[in-house]
């Protein structure tokens, strides 16, 4: 049985103040760890403000990026060294929009995944297809590719421990959410492919997440599928009332 996982990703919107509120408002109704783990990925600005809001709470932070290098000259960036410093905990690596708009390829990504557990902290590795690509009937070859690319070079253990977040890019912020069948149908193509890479049993460890326009309304369909483990949501972590229930929906599963 895989322990469900909810991670909000709040992208570049949010004041310091309205996210400590949002954070001080939920900690105290965050669902027991041993259930479910229940994450926010915050603006890299608001991370060391937002680790010590959430100190004794089952909530866990997450950033958005980050460099692969320990250190050096890469103005703008933070290490994974500056972000386990903190107290971090996870770290999304991969995002569609990384990759559009920031140069991210397969293997940055890749980089940045053995640079996460080098430092201990939890990759949540993003894949997915394009609209174009989905018509074209090249889902599974495209998230099979980015898959065995970001994995290389990984043990069984370190797959064991990542989460895999299955994000359909026609899906993300536009309302449009994969029907619960199509979802689980990749994220099983992503299971079997890692299976292929290392093994059944490092394939049934592995958490994968489903992500892109989850809301209270639709996830507990999504997280009733044999594949999903959970759900990397944006638009509706935003509020605390949203985000309250999407982690009752991964506590219920
Ligand atoms: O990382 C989250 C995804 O990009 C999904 O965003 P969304 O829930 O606003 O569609």
């Amino acid at each position: 049985m895989r322990k469900p996982i909810i991670a909000g990703n709040w992208k570049m919107y949010k004041t310091a103040s309205e996210a400590k509120q949002f954070v001080e408002q939920v900690s105290g109704l965050v669902p027991d760890a041993s259930k479910m783990d229940s994450v926010i990925c915050a603006p890299s600005l608001f991370l060391p403000q937002l680790v010590v809001s959430a100190e004794n709470s089952p909530l866990r932070i997450g950033a958005q990026t980050m460099h692969e290098a320990v250190e050096g000259a890469f103005t703008g960036e933070i290490s994974p060294v500056q972000l386990a410093d903190i107290g971090v905990d996870y770290v999304i690596i991969g995002h569609s929009e990384r990759r559009q708009y920031f140069n991210e390829t397969d293997d940055s990504v890749n980089k940045k995944v053995h640079a996460a557990f080098e430092h201990g902290l939890t990759p949540i590795v993003c894949v997915g297809e394009t609209l174009a690509q989905r018509q074209d009937g090249n889902t599974g070859s495209v998230v099979e590719k980015q898959v065995a690319h970001a994995l290389n070079g990984l043990s069984g253990q370190q797959v064991e421990k990542l989460v895999l977040a299955y994000e359909p890019i026609w899906a993300i912020g536009t309302g449009k959410t994969a029907t619960a069948e199509d979802a689980n149908e990749v994220c099983g193509i992503i299971r079997g492919k890692v299976a292929d890479l290392y093994s059944e049993q490092t394939a049934d460890q592995l958490r994968i997440q489903y992500g892109g326009s989850v809301k209270p309304s639709n996830i507990e369909e999504l997280l009733g599928m044999q594949h999903i483990d959970g759900a990397l949501v944006g638009g509706a972590s935003l509020e605390a009332e949203s985000f309250l229930q999407l982690l009752e929906a991964g506590n219920d599963a």
